[in-house]
């Protein structure tokens, strides 16, 4: 089927809800995503398999030719690859690198294109702006334009809507536009997608909204929950992600009062959670990826207001890679060893477990601070290809020559806890110790220090 746009309006149809939910399954709204990444490309199999109408567009070649040949480039996903090779082999998903060309076919405009940070801190919204304008070249009458990325509260109201007017020359009552935030996981992104959590919607006036609101209830299946404007709706998704990061600060922050307590804070944590309204998160060795980090500058960078909370939590995150570096230093100094004269291995280099994503990984900075003292650092993951880490100051170390290599170690950092980890020998590491930044050595005979539970 190729998309060819139907008289039919979407936005502002005079079809009841049923009708128009009809319509949409059936395929009479072409769909256009826009951004086939780890977020997008599962989210247009997902439109695909429910109204066997949709055009992917992205400005990588490479992604477009992978999606074409009925392949996905995106990894650790269960189910995706066979939904994108179903999708596509009946002509459901379609793929090109035309955004402006998608546009014109469309009835439904998906955006889902990073939205990332600048060297200053700021939001960049550069990419979010090049697919709006391609929209615009295409965009109809009765069309709605929807955002997924995760945006600074207010973009779309103040940003997307009217620029999608002026560069379109359509009035700003003749298309919709809403703000349904992606609140995906990678690895379980279809999950995600189809219904592990309420679909947030929110529109830049109640007819977007209500569109918004009767198309992703044929998507999900838990509630959609409409947050009353599109403004409300983005904050939710930056405040989810704002929670997260100032929790795990809290979390990070009592860590550190381990050793002048001597108390294991991991347990207390865990006994003070089994309260209803105590939800402390998890000390780590830092918040990475490239969300939650990202979220908080997302609501500073929009307001004047001073908000020391959000800017602390977000400044007691990214100094943990440090307190690990310390903690290390610390522990080979009490074994009579100069950090400059020691090996060390870093367990991980992945943001977290089971994901293929380095962006603002603990593991690259505790890495660079300890090449910084000397120490001869190595990194293996079973995830990531290590060698093809930009800026990672390690040398690579093949999964399966850890416990042949482990005696040479004179400390060993537990950074990512991939489940590869949990059969490791860490007495192989006859002559070193062991730092384990997320709580999940167990059975060592060798010395560990554990971040939130001290020496054992
Ligand atoms: N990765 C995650 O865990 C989650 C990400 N998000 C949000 O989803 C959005 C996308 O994130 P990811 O999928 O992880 O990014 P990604 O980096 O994995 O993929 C982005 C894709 O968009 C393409 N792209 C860039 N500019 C484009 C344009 N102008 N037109 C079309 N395609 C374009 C890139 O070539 C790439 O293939 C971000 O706003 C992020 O905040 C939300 C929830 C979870
Ligand atoms: C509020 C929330 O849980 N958001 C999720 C989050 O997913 P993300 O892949 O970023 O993973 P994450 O579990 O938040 O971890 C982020 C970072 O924080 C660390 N982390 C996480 C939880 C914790 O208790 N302690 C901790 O140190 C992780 O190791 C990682 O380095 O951000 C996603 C996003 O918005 O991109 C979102 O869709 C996901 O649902």
């Amino acid at each position: 089927m190729t998309a060819v746009r139907p008289e039919r309006p979407l936005y502002a149809a005079d079809s009841a809800d049923r009708a128009l939910q009809e319509a949409f399954v059936e395929g009479a709204f072409p769909v256009a995503v826009y951004g086939l990444g780890k977020m997008g490309l599962p989210l247009a199999a997902v439109f695909a398999d429910l109204t066997g109408n949709v055009t992917g567009v992205d400005i990588d070649p490479d992604v477009v030719s992978a999606v074409q040949r009925g392949e996905s480039p995106v990894e650790g996903e269960p189910g995706l690859a066979e939904l994108v090779a179903e999708t596509t082999a009946d002509g459901s998903l379609r793929a090109t690198s035309d955004p402006a060309g998608a546009a014109a076919d469309a009835r439904l405009h998906v955006v889902i294109v990073p939205t990332l940070l600048d060297e200053t801190k700021d939001p960049d919204l550069s990419a979010l702006l090049a697919a709006v304008d391609a929209i615009a070249e295409g965009l109809s009458h009765g069309d709605l334009v929807v955002v997924e990325s995760t945006v600074p509260p207010g973009t779309t109201r103040d940003v997307v809507a009217p620029r999608l007017a002026e560069r379109s020359g359509l009035d700003p009552g003749e298309f919709g536009v809403a703000f349904c935030p992606e609140r995906t996981a990678s690895g379980r992104a279809l999950e995600d997608i189809r219904g592990a959590y309420p679909k947030v919607v929110g529109g830049v006036d109640a007819e977007s909204e209500r569109v918004a609101s009767l198309l992703y209830d044929e998507v999900t299946s838990n509630e959609v929950v409409r947050a009353g404007d599109a403004t409300t709706a983005e904050c939710v998704k930056v405040f989810e992600g704002i929670y997260r990061d100032v929790n795990i600060a809290l979390a990070n922050e009592l860590a550190r009062v381990v050793d002048p307590l001597d108390v294991d804070v991991s347990r207390a944590i865990e006994v003070a959670n089994t309260q209803p309204f105590c939800d402390i998160h998890d000390p780590g060795p830092g918040v990475g990826g490239h969300c939650i980090p990202l979220y908080p500058h997302f609501l500073t960078s929009q307001v004047e207001t001073d908000l020391p909370l959000i800017e602390t939590s977000r400044s007691v995150n990214d100094a943990m890679p440090a307190f690990v570096t310390s903690s290390v230093v610390q522990l080979l100094g009490d074994r009579g060893l100069d950090v400059a004269d020691a090996d060390v291995l870093l367990l991980g280099v992945a943001y977290r477990a089971g994901v293929d994503e380095t962006r603002k990984a603990p593991a690259s900075q505790i890495a660079r601070y300890l090449s910084k003292l000397g120490a001869s650092v190595y990194a293996t993951d079973p995830v990531v290809d290590v060698g093809d880490v930009q800026d990672l100051t390690a040398t690579p170390l093949a999964h399966d020559d850890i416990e042949s290599t482990a005696p040479r170690f004179d400390a060993v950092v537990l950074v990512t806890a991939h489940e590869a980890y949990d059969t490791i020998a860490y007495d192989a590491f006859e002559n070193g110790i062991v730092v384990d930044t997320r709580d999940v050595v167990e059975n060592a005979s060798i010395p560990v220090y554990t971040i939130g539970r001290g020496r054992s």
